[in-house]
This record gives structure tokens, C-alpha cells and sequence, in this order.
């Protein structure tokens, strides 16, 4: 990065570039395949950055080595509309590849996009032909960075995934002091916003759409357990932890796996504080979700190479 000294107010100030980068944030397009009757669609959002190898529009107003966020925005619908997005993950390589190869000033690209959940309709049991309908069980996004010379690197990832189990769920033992007024949860409410990203430690054969999907299978599965007896989680974390181990262990192109779980609390409401109503005897159990303040969990974890000796 180049370095640079400014004189102002008769003082010289020593600068030098940490990092820069610019482009187009969400761009949005929708591409549509008719495969006769049948059409799919994909709706993206997706930002760009590009780093150029000098920052002489930033230090002289010198803007001839800039490739406009506009055009950035053009390439985007031009590649789609050119090659097809296949996954969001081919799509961000696409791009990067693209950046690189056409401009030798650019030293790195960075691709981040997010796709839009959109799902097939079911009419009678029978999946539509043209319909479709938004489902925002999860958000799923990619990352793909590639600096010239360098191998892409991309992250894929699913955030917003609300999931919530009323038992199998305890938290006990922890930190008894003055300043403790927790008590022991043997038997607890576990809901949390599942925030999650990984890393492939290869973009060649992956089937991005089925290690997404598999991904999600895996954080559920570990969550709730088998369908009629669930599994015991004696924490956040430790569930947090037992999930990127069995997403490591599934899925062989994942180098890397971090999660956030924030522990959305529901609050048992105090109702011996109406001494005066009489509630029957009857099963209604009644708890007060609280979106704030959340517990917030989090562990990136990644393989460990062993060595053979
Ligand atoms: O699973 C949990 N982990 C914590 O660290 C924690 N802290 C807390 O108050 N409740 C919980 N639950």
C-alpha cells in the first residue's frame, strides 16, 4: 500500500493504507429458467469489492483506474445473463474470476451474496409448476474472496434460523457466588437464532446446494434429536460444539465451522403473585418470551491435521 505525507496546518502527518476496497452493495436480480412448463427461478443479492493495486484515486482524485460501482452493478446481470447462476457459490467464484482476469489492476475481488428463500408452491400435495412463495426458514449466503495469484476462498453460511425445543434442555453446575441468582434448570425451554458459517477447504466437485442442505440437516437434527425421544443438551455451548464437530465430520470439503447461538430466554411467569385467582388444576404452562437481553454463544472450530508419523 502506498504511503503518503500530508502537510496540514504545518504539521506532517505520516499516513499509510491499512486496506481499501469499493463496489457495488446488493444488487438485486432474479433469474428465471422455463424448462418448457416448468420454470426456476433464483433471486440474489449481491455485493462486490473490489481492491485495486494502487490508491491513487483516493490520494489525487485520480479516478482513471476506476471500474465504476455502475459497471460492477452492469458486469453482475451481464455474467448472469451470459452464464447462468447455477448456485450463489459458483456465482461469487464467477464473478472474482472475472474481476481478476479482466482487469490487471485489480488486486483482490470479494463477492458476498445472499439468496432470497423462495420455495416451490404446494397445490393438493402437488408441487407448482410456476408458483412460488418466500419461506424465511433460513437466510443462506457466500463469501468468496480471491486475491490475484491466490486460490479463491470460499465461505458459505445460514443465519436467521429460529428453532426452539421445550425440553431436553438444562443448564446447572455453573458459577455459584454473590453475584448468582440463576438457579439450577434441569428441564428448560432452549430457543435460539441459529448464525452460521463455514469454509471449504476446496471449490472443485463440492455440490454447494447439497453441503447447504445437508448443513442444515445436521444443525437440526443435532438440536432436536431423534423424533420421539429428542437429546439432552446440558448447554448451549456444548450443543453449539457437538454441531460443528458432526458438520466436520459429514461433510470432508469443510476446513472450518463457526456458529453464534444467542439463548433467546422464555421466562416462566410468577404466577404466585395472584394469590386471589384461581387457575384449576390444568396443565397450561405459561412462559414470557424475551427477545432482550439474549445470552450469546459462539465457537469457530477447525480441523486439526495429524501427522502421520
Ligand atoms: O446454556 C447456557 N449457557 C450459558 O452460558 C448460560 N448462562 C445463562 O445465564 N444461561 C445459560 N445457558
Amino acid at each position: 500500500m502506498e504511503s503518503n505525507n500530508y502537510e496540514m496546518k504545518n504539521q506532517v502527518v505520516h499516513t499509510e493504507f491499512v486496506d481499501t476496497g469499493y463496489g457495488k452493495n446488493y444488487v438485486k436480480l432474479l433469474q428465471l429458467r422455463r424448462e418448457g412448463d416448468a420454470h426456476h427461478i433464483q433471486e440474489l443479492e449481491v455485493s462486490v469489492e473490489l481492491t485495486l493495486n494502487n490508491q491513487r484515486e483516493y490520494l489525487y482524485g485520480d479516478n482513471t483506474d476506476i471500474i465504476a460501482t455502475d459497471s460492477q452493478k452492469n458486469t453482475v446481470y451481464i455474467l448472469a445473463r451470459k452464464f447462468g447462476v447455477k448456485t450463489p457459490e459458483q456465482f461469487a467464484l464467477l464473478l472474482c474470476n472475472h474481476f481478476l482476469t479482466k482487469y490487471s489492476h485489480v488486486d483482490k475481488a470479494k463477492v458476498y451474496i445472499e439468496q432470497a428463500p423462495w420455495k416451490r408452491m404446494e397445490i393438493d400435495g402437488d408441487k407448482h409448476v410456476h408458483a412460488f412463495l418466500i419461506s424465511d426458514e433460513a437466510t443462506r449466503f457466500c463469501d468468496c474472496v480471491q486475491a490475484r495469484g491466490g486460490k479463491p476462498l470460499v465461505s458459505a453460511g445460514l443465519k436467521k434460523m429460529k428453532i426452539l425445543k421445550t425440553t431436553q434442555s438444562a443448564f446447572t453446575g455453573f458459577v455459584k457466588d454473590e453475584f448468582r441468582t440463576l438457579p439450577d434448570a434441569n428441564d428448560r425451554l432452549f430457543c435460539t437464532v441459529v448464525d452460521s458459517k463455514w469454509w471449504y477447504n476446496t471449490v472443485d466437485h463440492v455440490n454447494f446446494d447439497k453441503v447447504w442442505d445437508t448443513v442444515k440437516q445436521v444443525i437440526l437434527e443435532t438440536f432436536a434429536g431423534p423424533a420421539h425421544e429428542g437429546v439432552f443438551s446440558p448447554s448451549v455451548q456444548n450443543t453449539l460444539f457437538i454441531t460443528e464437530k458432526h458438520v466436520l465430520a459429514g461433510v470432508p470439503q469443510i476446513e472450518k465451522m463457526e456458529m453464534e447461538l444467542p439463548n433467546v430466554h422464555y421466562f416462566g411467569v410468577d404466577f404466585t403473585r395472584f394469590p386471589k385467582i384461581n387457575f384449576e388444576n390444568n396443565t397450561n404452562e405459561i412462559y414470557m418470551p424475551t427477545d432482550k437481553p439474549s445470552g450469546n454463544i459462539r465457537a469457530a472450530i477447525e480441523r486439526k491435521h495429524m501427522s502421520k508419523l
